[in-house]
């Protein structure tokens, strides 16, 4: 690669593009404006989230909302049917508060498809483990497809009953995904459950991690509130938005969902709650949790100033494109983590995970100049150690939540917008006469080869 690295280097010297270039053709730098608020690509009924607001055309930061239908988050948690996931499912999905009858019609339904198809596991799962359950689960998702009766069948119907099915599949997915990584990777002994029908897709998710199949209703609930407030994020999250990208262009489900989850892996968006845990890691093993103020603000310095953790530049499960002063989504799995961390005899780390927020916005507001709140990925893997589950299934859990959200926007986007997405870039390249290979040569000190 030697030579490659050099022509590399020339190459990203060359080809600078400059930042005044993007102002002076009014280019919209990862499809936002000037102002940070995204571009409009799409119209939605499904969710809408609201960290703003305008006035005297001023963007002024504001609490987060998150609304699935016109329905407030925390009204739908804090009413919550004891499958809540499922029951935020259908609202997504169909647009109304299900009935008792119609939530108990779609449980049955996504039951009935818990169980991955015939010979799926020894083909797929079994024989060729993955020490990235993410990249893992994008292939098993497009090894589905040859399992499916229709595949290329992208009619809104069909995708409703293949996103269903893939829906229920995913706690034995990624259950077992994680069973014979542990299994290879790890020298565990490999124990496979099968999922239960009567189980809420939450109650299984516990069900087949866990050797002696055992969980309290505490715990069951507590990661069924969790299922609820990743199920949807409105149609611009990146995951969302690439699910709808490559689903105009005819595209099967099998290649949108495998697209969306390509994107939720990355440590930006939904790969952030496995960096938050490994990053507070690293910060309690260079500072312990005892540490003062003073000493956790020098380290997130460092880490700010790429000298720390993983060289990003990047507070972790800070900040949101949308919200400011809050996400409420954040908030409420914080006071679940309150409320654990008692039980569990672990408010050291809780509150060490508080004074990281504290200090981490402050520093927002002082560098940066934003206002940044916690986002979801702060709490939600402190959440998920409370209730014993595994690190890699932090963002494969979000994986089960989020299809669904998913699932909503492709098919509203296929009903009704319905075009091809394709947005424009502008060459601001040279303009070159071709060079036969007898005649291209350089400059000794041009240094370009
Ligand atoms: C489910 C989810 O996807 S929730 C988000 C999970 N992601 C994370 O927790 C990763 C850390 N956070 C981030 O990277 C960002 O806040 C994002 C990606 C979520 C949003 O990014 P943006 O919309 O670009 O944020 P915003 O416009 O407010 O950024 C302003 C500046 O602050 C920086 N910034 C924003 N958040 C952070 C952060 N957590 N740490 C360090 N710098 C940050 C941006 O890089 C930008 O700097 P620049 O002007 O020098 O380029
Ligand atoms: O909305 C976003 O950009 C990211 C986010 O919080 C989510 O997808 O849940």
């Amino acid at each position: 690669m030697g030579s490659m690295d050099a022509y590399f280097h020339q190459a990203v010297v060359r080809n600078k593009i400059e930042n005044e270039l993007y102002r002076r053709y009014n280019v919209k730098k990862g499809l936002r404006n000037e102002d940070g608020t995204g571009v409009r690509i799409g119209l939605t009924r499904i969710a809408d989230v609201i960290g703003y607001t305008y006035e005297n055309e001023q963007k002024r930061p504001c609490e987060g909302k998150l609304l699935y239908r016109g329905y407030e988050i925390r009204d739908l948690v804090k009413n919550k049917a004891p499958m809540g996931f499922e029951e935020a499912g259908f609202l997504l999905l169909f647009g109304w508060l299900p009935t008792q009858r119609q939530l108990q019609e779609f449980h049955d339904v996504l039951a009935q498809a818990y169980e991955l198809p015939k010979h799926f596991m020894e083909t797929n799962i079994l024989l060729t483990p993955s020490s990235h359950l993410m990249n893992r689960l994008q292939q098993m998702v497009l090894a589905l497809f040859d399992y499916d009766k229709a595949p290329e069948d992208t009619s809104p119907a069909n995708i409703l009953r293949q996103g269903m099915d893939l829906m229920a599949h995913m706690p034995a997915l990624i259950t077992s995904l994680f069973q014979v990584k542990q299994h290879h990777c790890d020298r565990q002994s490999l124990t496979i459950h099968y999922p239960q029908e009567p189980l809420s897709i939450a109650e299984n998710i516990l069900y087949l991690l866990r050797e002696d199949h055992t969980y309290s209703a505490a715990e069951a609930q507590t990661l069924d509130v969790l299922l609820m407030l990743h199920a949807d994020h409105g149609g611009g999250n990146n995951s969302t938005f690439t699910n709808v990208v490559v689903a105009s262009t005819g595209s099967d489900l099998y290649s949108t969902i495998s697209a969306s989850i390509g994107s939720l892996k990355g440590p930006r968006h939904g790969g952030a709650n496995l960096r938050v845990v490994e990053m507070m890691q690293c910060i309690r093993e260079e500072i312990s949790y005892q540490a003062d103020d003073a000493a956790l603000r020098q380290v997130l310095l460092r880490i700010l100033d790429h000298d720390f953790y993983d060289h990003s530049g990047l507070l972790y499960g800070i900040g949101h494109a949308i919200y400011t002063t809050s996400d409420p989504r954040a908030e409420i799995i914080r006071s679940y983590c309150e409320r654990l961390a008692k039980e569990k005899g672990m408010e050291d780390v809780f509150s060490f995970f508080l004074r990281y927020e504290r200090c981490a916005k402050a520093l927002m507001k002082e560098i940066k100049g934003v206002d940044a709140c916690a986002n979801v990925d702060l709490y939600s893997g402190l959440a998920y150690t409370m209730l014993s589950i595994p690190k890699d299934l932090y963002t494969p859990l979000f994986v089960c939540s989020r299809i669904v959200g998913w699932i909503a926007h492709n098919i509203e986007n296929k009903l009704y917008d319905g075009r091809i997405m394709r947005p424009a870039t502008r060459y601001v390249g040279e303009l070159h006469s071709y060079v036969k290979m007898e005649d291209r040569t350089y400059e000794e000190d041009d240094n370009r080869i």
